[in-house]
């Protein structure tokens, strides 16, 4: 960690800014340098140790709704509070036939974007979400806030929490689920197997046995990924095309939640409708991607690693702007047509539908540092290693006519147009942290 305050983030090309973890420590070491705030200390510590208790608790829930313990087994019943939240958060402020959409992730990169998208055109919007500690959490609760402050109240819960789930259900009619809540990432799958089990596949499991049973049932509309198409090599990828050679386990949970998907649409009748992302970014992104850590190292003076593929090929991505995918996660909703079950039993076919959302122009990673040190002000130490042996593929490109025929779905933003108004928004936002720091 840097120990001036100067040689963190710029909120300027060429300014620099600092970020919160440090301004804190630099506190915390200025206080342990006095006698009388060893006390201080002390009670900081206890401070601490209360609200490490009361976050475990509130991370399982017990803020929001209702835990309690019966003989041993926990149960959930809804606080009337809890009640009251969900109920205001669903209620639509458009009289023309609204949707109340439950978004899972809600407090994730794309949920974010959706969840707004939905409530600023008058939708009802609840959110759930297991602020999981994948990312900065900080990052996360900055997200949360600012949906609060357009009227999304989001649940903080796991999608495998069936009683949570379920009250949710008794206590609004959702009409339809914006299914973000996922675990991201292609190489973090060789550390974190586990990880993408419960959530990509266990979670889906039970959110999809939620809404069979639901009465209405919901019409569906979840992230899949262009990593399904793995180590294809016929481009650009269409639906059409074999989806059977996954090169992580990421690809290969999102192709197995096609599956799920496809089973659940045939003995159920939920209508699914599955969007094959892209490698999405955008300001709110996530700090785990390439186009943000690049920027945060790029700032830092940090090399980055820009990996290679056979031959000293350069590796591409189809990058694709939050707000073209926000487009195309809206006109699924919209275009969705009812489910046709009741009562856990399917009276008709149903819709399943699955669409590629990605930009159509692939860009090599080495362009798109090229564009990060323009809008940085700052040069790149460049690392140029061999693509490692975990997970990723060589590039991607989207063919989208199916999702411009039926959703008409068209991305207009190109990565350097994208890029810019990322940086825009990473600088205010570590300004206006720091900002809010200095108050402390
Ligand atoms: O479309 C998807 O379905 C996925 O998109 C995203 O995966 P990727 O396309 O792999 O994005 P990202 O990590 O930003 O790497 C971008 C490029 O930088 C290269 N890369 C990466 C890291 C690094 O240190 N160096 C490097 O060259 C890397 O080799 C790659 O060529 C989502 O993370 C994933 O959750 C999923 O949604």
């Amino acid at each position: 960690m840097p120990s001036s305050t100067h040689d963190n983030f710029p909120s300027t090309p060429g300014k620099v800014k600092m970020e919160r973890s440090n301004y804190f420590g630099r506190v915390a070491s200025r206080w342990h340098s006095t006698a009388s705030a060893r006390l201080l200390g002390c009670s900081a510590l206890l401070l601490a140790f209360a609200l490490v208790v009361l976050f475990r608790v509130s991370s399982s829930g017990f803020a929001d709704g209702g835990y309690f313990s019966n003989n041993g087994v926990l149960t959930f019943k809804p606080t009337l509070m809890w009640e009251k939240q969900v109920r205001q958060s669903c209620l639509p402020t458009r009289g023309d036939n609204p949707m109340v959409v439950l978004v899972t992730g809600a407090a994730g990169f794309v949920g974010t974007h959706v969840s707004l998208a939905l409530k600023k055109r008058g939708d009802g919007v609840v959110g759930i979400d297991n602020f999981n500690s994948y990312y900065e959490i900080s990052l996360k609760r900055a997200r949360q806030e600012h949906l609060a402050k357009h009227g999304v109240f989001v649940i903080e819960a796991d999608i495998n929490n069936a009683l949570l789930l379920k009250s949710l259900f008794e206590v609004v009619q959702i009409t339809h689920v914006m299914h973000l809540a996922a675990q991201a990432g292609v190489r973090y799958a060789m550390e974190n197997p586990g990880s993408y089990v419960h959530s990509n596949i266990a979670g889906l499991v039970n959110l999809f046995e939620i809404c069979k049973a639901a009465n209405p049932q919901p019409a569906i509309v979840w992230a899949s990924s262009s990593s399904v198409y793995g180590l294809n090599t016929k481009v650009p990828f269409s639906e059409m095309d074999r989806t059977d050679q996954p090169a992580s386990l990421y690809a290969a949970t999102k192709k197995a939640g096609e599956e799920i998907a496809h089973t659940y649409n045939h003995i159920y009748g939920l209508s699914i409708t599955g969007l094959r992302f892209f490698t999405v970014y955008g300001p709110w992104g996530r700090p785990d991607m390439a186009y943000f850590s690049f920027t945060r190292d790029i700032l830092k003076g940090k090399p980055i690693n820009i990996y290679q593929g056979a031959n000293n090929k350069d590796l591409a991505r189809d990058f694709t702007y939050i707000d073209d995918i926000v487009k195309g996660c809206v006109a699924s909703l919209d275009t969705a047509e009812r489910s046709t079950g009741s009562g856990g039993k399917k009276t008709g076919p149903a819709q399943l539908r699955i669409f590629n959302l990605g930009n159509t122009s692939p860009v090599t990673v080495p362009t798109l540092v090229d564009i990060l040190e323009k809008y940085l002000n700052m040069k790149a130490i460049r690392n140029i290693v061999k693509m490692p042996r975990n997970g990723d593929v060589p590039f991607t490109h989207a063919n989208v006519s199916s999702a411009q025929t039926q959703l008409n779905y068209k991305p207009i933003t190109d990565l350097d147009t994208g890029l810019k108004k990322f940086v825009k928004w990473y600088l205010s936002y570590y300004e206006l942290v720091s900002t809010r720091v200095s108050f402390w």
